[in-house]
């Protein structure tokens, strides 16, 4: 079952990053974001792909559609599984990239990745939605409006906190990709995200998969972090 992780591995040098992969054998899906991606380029997509693991790059695009077109295009190339963009793109980016990685992917032979939408991201409460952003409709209806509008537009899925992930299962159906960050065992500390379950309560709600970073990473024992997330959720599934 610890398949259903995803490893953020945020962290600042390739040097760094290796050394968790390999002190964390066991994790086969591993999250590049945008720390480790501006640091080292795609030099980490081969370190985890010589060590056949799978890969989520999370680029979080965000651009007018031409734009993004290009970069969609270029990283459908990487032969990565997952890719991410804000849904707040709007809907012509949206379509634009899952037009380019299809294209790209075409022109390459090489499987496209799955682009998926972050909805709204879990750093943001209620509160900073309404005051800060100045969005005038309840959190989980824009998250889900956010959602089917990606699905609406070809994309395989979206991000959302696992508080809205029950939500979006009902109304996306079950084909639909729900990747959730904002996943806190009870023993890890919040920090900055807003929007948070537990890993085992994730699972209940009915996400595809979990993206956890600091609790595993930044624990003076990632192993042992690794380890009581994996029994936790091998409890509920
Ligand atoms: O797209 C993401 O992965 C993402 C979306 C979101 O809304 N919130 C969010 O935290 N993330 C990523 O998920 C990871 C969460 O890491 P931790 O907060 O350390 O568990 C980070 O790498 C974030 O960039």
């Amino acid at each position: 079952m610890n398949t259903k992780i995803i490893v953020a591995l945020d962290v600042p040098t390739l040097e760094e990053a290796i050394a968790l992969v390999e002190k964390l054998d066991e994790v086969s899906f591993w999250k590049v974001g945008l720390e480790l991606f501006v640091s080292t380029g795609p030099k980490i997509l081969e370190e985890l792909k010589s060590r056949s693991k799978r890969i989520f790059l999370d680029l979080k695009f965000h651009d007018i559609p031409n734009t993004i077109a290009g970069a969609c295009r270029v990283a459908a190339l990487f032969g990565v599984d997952l890719l991410t963009i804000h849904a707040v793109s709007g809907r012509d980016t949206l379509k634009a990239a899952t037009e380019a990685i299809q294209a790209g992917s075409a022109s390459s032979g090489i499987k496209p990745p799955k682009l998926i939408a972050v909805s709204l991201l879990t750093s943001i409460s209620s509160r900073q939605l309404a005051i800060d952003l100045k969005i005038p409709i309840e959190l989980p209806e824009y998250v889900l409006e956010m959602a089917l509008m990606a699905q609406e537009m070809g994309l395989d899925g979206a991000v959302c906190s696992p508080q809205e992930v029950a939500q979006l299962r009902d109304s996306c159906g079950s084909d639909f990709l729900l990747v959730c960050p904002g996943v806190r065992p009870t023993w890890a500390a919040i920090g900055d995200q807003k929007r948070v379950f537990t890993p085992a309560q994730a699972l209940k709600a009915g996400a595809d998969y979990l993206v956890i970073g600091r609790p595993i990473t930044a624990s003076a024992d990632p192993q042992l972090a690794w380890k009581k997330v994996c029994d936790e959720i091998a409890a509920v599934v």
